[in-house]
This record gives structure tokens, sequence and C-alpha cells, in this order.
């Protein structure tokens, strides 16, 4: 579970994030969507306590079955603990990679610091091996000669490598092909079908997002505006209405 409570940061007079209360329950697949500069990736920024909130707290709770050993039992707050990071992958953009490792090294690197034996990493990596398409594993390319793709898709690996309980993508479907990014969907339904992980994805691709969610969070202006069930493309029609032209 990952509870948001009075989290507020404003860049100068611009209002990146005030959300008062918010909960995310294990399991769910949630799609936050919104203009540029809505906040999103403000939000997965505070999540991951890679900005600082004015106010307010992000908190997350180790799932039961989560098999790292983590010693918290309750909730944690980000900003004031390490315990997330041993059951939270991410991938907000290129800077969570190390250029000037093949994709290889950086997952190799990946299990070391997680504890991961490199008999677990492989078998963790394997579902990717449609998503990848033989493009990233085994290259022996440096991340920093991949394609703008290619290297979108060795930081989305990196992000489930561990094998997390919560994954978070910031506009995962960006720099792929259209056969990448549908494997992708498959990929992430699966993972959450198997695990029962917790997957938070923002993206503009509405459709994608639409498709594979559970949940669907409009942002405005740092604002939750709508924080819709979305069974079997329900919220399809509040959404695109939010986004038509006119
Ligand atoms: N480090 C920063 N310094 C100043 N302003 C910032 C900073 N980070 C974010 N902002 C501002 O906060 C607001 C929210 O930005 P954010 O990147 O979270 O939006 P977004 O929804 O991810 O946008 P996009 O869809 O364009 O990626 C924007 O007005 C942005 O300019």
């Amino acid at each position: 579970m990952i509870s948001i409570a009075n989290l507020k940061k404003s860049y100068g007079r611009t209002t990146a994030c005030d959300i008062e209360s918010l909960d995310i329950a294990d399991g769910e697949i949630v799609g936050i969507v919104g203009n540029n500069g809505a906040g999103k990736t403000t939000l997965f920024r505070l999540m991951l306590d890679l900005a600082k909130p004015d106010t307010g707290h992000v908190t997350t709770t180790p799932p039961p079955h989560h098999p790292t050993a983590c010693a918290a039992q309750g909730p944690v707050d980000v900003a004031g603990s390490e315990e997330w990071k041993l059951f939270t992958g991410a991938y907000l953009n290129e800077s969570f990679l190390i250029d000037y490792l093949t994709p290889d090294e950086y997952f190799a690197f990946l299990a070391k610091i997680s504890g991961l034996g490199t008999d677990e990493m492989k078998r963790n990596l394997e579902r990717f091996e449609a998503f990848d398409a033989g493009e990233v594993l085994g290259q022996h390319k440096l991340i920093r000669d991949l394609s703008a793709g290619n290297r979108q898709k060795a930081g989305i690996m990196a992000a489930f490598a561990t094998s997390p309980s919560v994954a978070i993508l910031d506009e995962p479907f960006n720099y792929l092909d259209p056969q990448s990014q549908n494997r992708l969907k498959r990929v992430v339904e699966e993972y959450n079908r198997e695990k029962g992980a917790t997957i938070l994805i923002s993206s503009h691709n509405l459709a994608h997002t639409i498709n594979i969610s559970t949940r669907i969070i409009l942002l405005e202006h740092g604002r939750v505006i709508s924080d819709i069930p979305n069974n079997g493309d329900s919220a399809a029609r509040e959404i695109e209405n939010y986004f038509s032209a006119d």
C-alpha cells in the first residue's frame, strides 16, 4: 500500500504537487495522466525520494509476500527510510542508467547491490525476452551507444530486474516502436498478475494507459482532478473527453 498525505511541492509560483490524500492498494495498475506540466513526474520523484516535499509524506507498506528480507513491518516514510528500496523498482529517465556499462554489466551491478544471485537475475530478465528482441542483452554494446528505444528498454528491464513489488515507470512507451509498446503492455500485465505487484505508469499514450490500468488518475496543476476505476476501458470516455481538442 502506498499512502500520500498532505503532499505539496512548489517551484516558485508553480504548484507541481498538491495532493491531500491518495491511497494506492497492493496489486493496482495505476495510470497517471495529465497535460504537460500537470505534475506526473514530480509526483513520481516525491514517491521515490528524488525531490523533497514542502509538506506532507509518502508512506509505503512492505507487501507481505515480498521475498526480500525487509525489517519494516508497517508503513515507512520514503523520505526517512531505505527499506522501501528493497521492494521498489523504477525507471523515470536516462539518469537511472550507467552509460559506461553494457546492459548486462548494469544488470549484474543491480543484482549485486540487491543481493540477488546471477541465476535469479537471469530468470527475472527472461520474461523480457520478447520485449528485448535480442537488442539489449548479450550485445556487448555500452548503454551510451544504444538507440534511444533500446536505452528505454534497458531502463524498463532494470526497473523489474530485482523482482520488485512496486514498479514506477515514467512515460515508458516513449521511444519504443509499436511492437515493443504492445509487448511492454503484455509484460506489465503478466508481471502484475503473477506477482500481485503494484505498478504506476505515467503516460501521454491514453490508449495504452487505458488498456492496462485498473485505475486512472488525472492530474492538473499538481492536483488529482479525477480518480477513476477502469474495468474493461470504462474510464476511456471521461479521459478522452478531458483531452479532446474542443
Ligand atoms: N526542478 C524543477 N524546477 C522548476 N520547476 C520544476 C521543476 N520540476 C518540475 N517543475 C515544474 O513543475 C510542474 C510540473 O512538472 P512535471 O515535470 O512534474 O510535469 P509532468 O506532468 O511530468 O509534465 P510532462 O508531461 O511535460 O512531462 C511544471 O510546471 C514544471 O515546470
